[in-house]
């Protein structure tokens, strides 16, 4: 069975906190994320040097005209991430469009993994309803996540509960990465499809997401290694 991977979601606008976190989590987690908080904060020069020679997960969900996504993937090419998100519900000439831009702007060796975010983890079906969806999350994600594939993502970003209903309509090709990650016992904040890490590896995600339940932890990688732990026994 393939080994699910632990990202670090550090979500802070302060720079020293990134840097500790990161260096404190080194040999713990599998990459980090940094996400809107901290690049507004700090810019992309920030990025760069706290991720140094981390894998890292920009995790800015482009969400615009289709040109302008795929400008913004472009002016991202030299930060060096290994995963970028985009919005699955910009449409199918959004995602085209940041495809052919990451094929043209990224050297082949060094393309990151080009996510659409389905449907956010901390919506609900009440949630989705008062946004004019009236389905389930689970049949707008395997909605937006079939349209995303077809135009050109390399994978998905969806929560746990979707992961087999994505497998059923798509194979195992889509990456999946998934959010929504709360270790049995932990606060679900305002997350609203969460599943442990055992169970999202058992589901069969490629790659977890964790912030708070790390982040906030007394000692932050030994709340890490407890996650790594679960996945390896899942
Ligand atoms: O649907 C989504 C997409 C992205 N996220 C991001 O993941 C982390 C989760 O942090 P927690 O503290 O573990 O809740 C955060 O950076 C989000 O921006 C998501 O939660 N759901």
């Amino acid at each position: 069975m393939k080994r699910t991977r632990l990202i670090a979601a550090l979500d802070t606008q302060d720079l020293d906190q990134a840097r500790d976190w990161a260096e404190k989590l080194d040999g713990t987690v599998d990459a980090i994320k940094l996400g809107m908080e901290f690049t507004y904060a700090q810019g992309l020069s920030a990025v760069r040097s706290v991720a140094g020679e981390r894998t890292l997960f920009l995790d800015l969900k482009l969400h615009d005209i289709p040109n302008t996504v795929a400008k913004g993937l472009t002016s991202l090419a030299p930060i060096g991430a290994s995963l970028l998100t985009i919005h699955a519900s910009g449409g199918s000439a959004m995602i085209r469009a940041a495809r052919q831009a990451i094929d043209a702007a990224y050297p082949p060796l060094h393309r990151p993994i080009l996510l659409a975010v389905t449907v956010l983890t901390s919506i609900d079906e009440a949630g989705l309803r008062e946004i004019g969806v009236p389905t389930t999350p689970r049949e707008q994600v395997v909605r937006l996540g079939r349209l995303a594939m077809t135009a050109g993502a390399d994978g998905l970003v969806c929560s746990a509960e979707e992961i087999a209903p994505l497998r059923d309509a798509l194979g195992e090709a889509p990456v999946l990465v998934v959010p929504g990650i709360r270790p049995a016992g932990s606060d679900a904040n305002d997350q609203k499809r969460i599943m442990t890490p055992r169970q999202a590896a058992q589901a069969g995600a490629d790659w977890i997401v964790v912030g708070r339940p790390i982040t906030q932890a007394a000692d932050p990688a030994t709340a890490a290694a407890a996650i790594q732990a679960e996945l390896a026994a899942a």
